[in-house]
Order: structure tokens, then sequence, then C-alpha cells
């Protein structure tokens, strides 16, 4: 029986042989946050001479980039890239994610709009049949945190602030439990359109176009459906 870190580390190595095709001298890579993505990095650092370098989703992956030698670019400098690699906390069957247990969202949020496709690597514990057991992280701008927690605590969630947390955006964290999110398209248009929210951890919008699982078996690859 593998354990989660060796679920990790196997879709991590998954993720390296995805993206190796699609390396070149001028090719930057989009990397994301959080403990998964950290393997991600980890296994593509053999790798470093064969690509130009990387955009991060957050300070913590950038220090991880550069310490393995990666060269890190902010991401005015950069046109476009093929893919962005990073890992969710939930992912439905249409590869609808929760994203932002890192606190990372908005930058990942913004660093996967620019790449051609989003690869999601991800255990099978993070497969779900609706998102929402995981409680939504909604990034909010400091003076607004109590107007937007009564929003959404009249959507029917139950918002608390990560307290101690301040995001690389120098904003907040409300992690919302208790919302049915049926339509996680539409409920990510809506909150994103409350004045004070950054954005939410809901990637629905623009799902992953991609997710590597790793199950006990083998990694699965799905496809977002057209
Ligand atoms: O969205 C994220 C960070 O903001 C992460 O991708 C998400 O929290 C999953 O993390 P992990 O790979 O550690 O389970």
């Amino acid at each position: 029986m593998l354990s989660q870190q060796e679920l990790k580390q196997s879709v991590a190595a998954a993720a390296v042989e995805y993206v190796l095709p699609l390396l070149g001298a001028d090719v930057v890579l989009g990397v994301g946050t959080g403990s998964t993505a950290d393997l991600f990095i980890d296994a593509l650092a053999p790798h470093r001479g064969r690509f130009k370098g990387a955009v991060a989703s957050s300070e913590r992956s950038a220090a991880r980039l550069a310490g393995h030698g990666i060269e890190v670019f902010d991401l005015n400098e950069v046109r476009g890239m093929p893919v962005y690699v990073d890992g969710a906390d939930e992912i439905d069957a249409g590869l609808n994610m929760i994203k932002g247990g890192g606190g990372a969202l908005t930058r990942e949020k913004i660093v996967a709009s620019v790449a051609e496709r989003f690869v999601c690597i991800v255990d099978e514990s993070k497969l779900v049949e609706q998102l929402g057991a995981f409680p939504l992280p909604v990034e909010v701008i400091p003076m607004a945190r109590a107007s937007v927690a009564r929003r959404l605590e009249g959507m029917g969630g139950r918002p608390q602030l990560r307290s101690g947390f301040v995001t690389d955006n120098g904003c907040q964290i409300l992690d919302v439990s208790g919302l049915r999110i049926a339509a996680p398209a539409a409920m990510e248009a809506e909150l994103n359109n409350v004045p004070g929210v950054v954005t939410c951890g809901l990637f629905a919008l623009a799902g992953a176009d991609v997710a590597l699982l790793a199950t006990q078996q083998s990694v699965r690859e799905l496809r977002r459906p057209s």
C-alpha cells in the first residue's frame, strides 16, 4: 500500500515525464505551489539545462526553484508558457478544482491563465464527486474582510479567517466551509464579483485541461470533458 507521500512522488515524476517533450531552450514553465508542486520541482531539477526557466505562483516555490538552480522569471517578462503544473485540494470529474490550501490561489490563477495548458497533479484522495468538503479559500482585501464574510454567510457559507496568514499579495484568506457547490463556474463568477474579493479558490471557469491522478495501481490521465 503506497502512502500519500509516495503517491505524491509518483504523480510528480509522471508530471516531469509529461513536460519533458515540451521542453526547449526558450521554454519557460509555470510552476504551482504546495507539497505536490514541491516534489514536482525537485523531480524537474535534474532537467534544468533543458529549458529556460520558470514562473512561480508563490515566493515559496520561487525560492525552491532558485535553490535548484532553475532561473525564476517575473511573469511580466514572459509572453507565454506551454504548461502550468500545480496540485489541488479537490478536483472533480469535470476537472473543476478547489485550490488555495497553501494560500497562493490568486497567483496560481494568474500564472495558469497565461499557460496554454493546466496540468493538475493530485493523488486519488483529492478526487471528489462534488466540490466543497474542503473549505473554499477566498482571498480578500483586508478592509473588506467583514463585509465579504457577511456576503459569504448570506450564501450559506461559514467563513473563518486564516489567522496569522498574509498572502504574497499582502491580503488575507477566508476559509469557507458549508458551501453547496453544485455549479462551480457560476459560483466562481459570483464570488469573484463581490467587492473586496481578490479571487476565490474555485478554478472552474478555466479548470485544468489534464489531471494526472496517482492511484495505488498507476498514474491515470484524465482530460477535461469538451
Ligand atoms: O492550491 C494550492 C496552494 O495554494 C495547492 O495546490 C493545494 O493546496 C494542494 O496542496 P498539496 O499539494 O500540498 O496537497
